[in-house]
């Protein structure tokens, strides 16, 4: 049954989105809104609804946004909120400032013990920037050590926000939470607002997430996009509630939802503008795009299923579209593509929704840093037709004879910790400080240059077990520098590991190569022959370790046992062949290498 949306006027359409430090409450204070307009029913499972993936149920963070529409009454007047989730792990900070550009304000959640912490700074900058009306909420005033007062001190000092803005509440048991709503409707404008994601269903093809900045549309309307300028009929509008609510129309300031027969990943962009047919609008300006901070190698474990991972490939990037694709080719690894994501945990997480939800398994590379290089040979400079050429992929290094300067990506990191933590937390990053702010007398915000690979892999948490959880970090793109980069390769019995190729700074190359070849033979299993693990540059050896040889046999443990048993067996050794990797002679398994890579002594 559809719902009827005219009743709801741009004057009654509020549309905003939370945004908190992880774990502040974002998902349970999300969960209380739903729950006090009646979106959802009051029970005791109402555990982040907003949560759809897996995975995010399994590691307890918001990936991928959700939003949803709460009808609100309030003095008499019917309000139509509109809730824009936003992810709060640091290598989503793209997704958030994609969902705040369809809001007109924020709630900015602060843990009342926990108090600002650097993604609390960099989301009210993003919120700041994009001049949306924010209202800052103290949550967890229950807990035991809750100390709103101070917090309410570092919101003024630091945003510049009156304390009595501040609104206290405990999202966990319910406490001021209409407040919440009342602010809501009291200081976030009525606005217009615009297309700002999309979705793909295995059944309905693209649902594109949009918001009306003007106009109206619905079923049977002829929509162009200004950016393929293909044209569609629309099959179907409706609103998030969260799950797509059908509607007879859509009007201005309304946020929800469109299907419209696209099918491909190129005909649905992220900031795109829709209009109606032959009648051209001036496109909405596009959002800064994502921009990818670390590439990886993705290849078929085994080559035919090449079409099927192509297929599963173009499915999730078009629900995430901060994904990068090229095609690419290894002579080890067969035909794959190089990937670029936001960070490694958006790696780790799109690897494993390939997993989960397309049921692949794929052979994944070190990942790197986009590096560049200043080429100094004729030759190479005709070949790429530019003397400046970014490094996305090890194999393509090129070599010092024909370069005159290699570059690497910084970034600008904000680190707030504990002031007893800051000596533990940066050696060895190459970092070089450019800021230090006191926020009260214990904690403080400091502001570094990094090389962007020395935090890329494991930074994140590092900190986070060094400063035993007290310490968070956020970092934004700070340009590139000169760098002394070369290439490290990792031989198994004298075959290069392809996953394992990296660039790499100079200084490090004997520690890393030592340390990656200590970690290699913990993570391999002994066989039967002996392995040499050896870390080379060009062809000198610079570190070695050595894999004693092991026998093995899983049948005769159970000879004269019965039969099932045997067979089980074998299955079940068939199966963990399946995760493993040939490299020459030598069985590696596949999750190996990203083990490897952390540095982190996390054994
Ligand atoms: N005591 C107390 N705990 C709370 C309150 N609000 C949230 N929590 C708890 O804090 C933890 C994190 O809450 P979430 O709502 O998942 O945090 P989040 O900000 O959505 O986290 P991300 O989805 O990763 O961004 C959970 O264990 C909640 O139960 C509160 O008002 N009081």
């Amino acid at each position: 049954e559809k719902l009827d949306m005219s009743t709801y006027p741009v004057e009654s359409i509020r549309n905003f989105s939370i945004i908190a430090h992880v774990d502040h409450g974002k998902s349970t204070l999300a969960d209380r809104l739903l729950e006090i307009t009646g979106t959802i029913a009051k029970t005791h499972h109402n555990k982040q609804v907003l949560d759809k993936l897996q995975v995010e149920r399994e590691r307890g963070i918001t990936v991928k946004a959700q939003s949803a529409s709460l009808f609100y009454s309030h003095e008499g007047a019917n309000y139509l909120l509109n809730l824009i989730d936003t992810p709060g792990h640091v290598d989503f900070s793209y997704e958030v400032s994609r969902s705040l550009s369809a809001c007109q304000g924020v709630l900015l959640v602060v843990d009342a013990n926990e108090g600002i912490q650097a993604q609390t700074v960099a989301n009210f900058y993003l919120a700041f920037e994009a001049q949306l009306a924010i209202i800052p909420v103290i949550n967890k005033i229950d807990l035991k050590n809750a100390d709103p007062e101070r917090v309410e001190k570092q919101i003024e000092k630091l945003f510049d926000i009156p304390i009595d803005e501040c609104v206290r509440i405990s999202a966990k048991q319910g406490t001021n939470v209409e407040k919440v709503l009342q602010k809501v409707i009291e200081k976030i404008p009525p606005l217009k607002a615009l297309v700002f994601d999309s979705t793909f269903d295995h059944y309905r093809g693209v649902i594109a997430n949009i918001a009306l900045f003007g106009g109206e549309i619905q079923k049977g309307h002829k929509v162009v996009s200004a950016h393929t300028k293909k044209r569609y009929e629309v099959n179907e509008v409706g609103i998030l509630t969260p799950n797509e609510q059908p509607t007879h129309k859509l009007y201005a300031g309304q946020v929800g939802y469109l299907i419209a027969g696209m099918k491909e990943v190129t005909e649905a962009q992220i900031g795109d503008t829709l209009f109606l047919y032959k009648q051209p609008v001036e496109p909405l300006p596009g959002f800064k795009s994502a921009k990818p901070m670390v590439f990886a190698g993705m290849y078929p474990v085994d080559q035919t299923e090449y079409n099927n991972l192509k297929s599963a490939l173009e499915r999730l990037t078009l629900n995430d579209s901060s994904v990068t694709v090229h095609r690419d080719s290894s002579l080890a690894l067969g035909a794959g593509w190089r990937l670029g994501f936001l960070g490694l945990l958006h790696m780790e997480v799109f690897n494993q929704r390939l997993e989960q939800e397309y049921n692949m398994s794929v052979i994944v590379t070190a990942p790197t840093v986009p590096y560049k290089a200043v080429l100094s040979s004729a030759k190479l400079i005709k070949e790429y037709r530019k003397a400046e050429i970014t490094i996305i992929n090890p194999a393509q290094f090129p070599d010092k004879l024909s370069v005159s300067e290699y570059l690497e990506p910084t970034v600008l990191g904000t680190i707030v910790t504990p002031q007893e933590y800051i000596g533990k937390i940066l050696c060895d990053r190459r970092a070089v400080q450019k800021d230090m702010l006191y926020i009260d007398e214990h904690r403080v915000i400091l502001k570094y240059l990094f090389p962007l690979n020395e935090i890329v892999v494991d930074f994140y948490d590092a900190l986070k077990s060094l400063s035993s959880g007290y310490a968070s970090f956020d970092y934004e793109d700070a340009g590139y520098q000169a760098a002394d980069l070369i290439k490290m390769d990792i031989l198994l019995n004298g075959n290069p590991v392809e996953e394992l190729a990296t660039i790499i700074h100079n200084d490090k190359a004997y520690a890393t190569g030592k340390f990656l070849c200590e970690r290699l033979k913990d993570a391999i299993p002994r066989q039967l022959f002996e392995i040499a693990i050896q870390a080379a540059i060009g062809k000198k050896i610079i570190a070695r370790e050595t894999l004693k040889a092991y026998r093995k046999n899983v049948v005769a443990k159970c000879y004269g046992g019965d039969i099932t048993r045997r067979m089980k067996l074998l299955k079940r050794q068939a199966e963990g062949k399946k995760l493993m990797r040939k490299i020459g002679n030598v069985e590696v398994p596949r999750d190996a290498f990203i083990r490897v890579l952390k540095r982190q002594t996390d054994k």
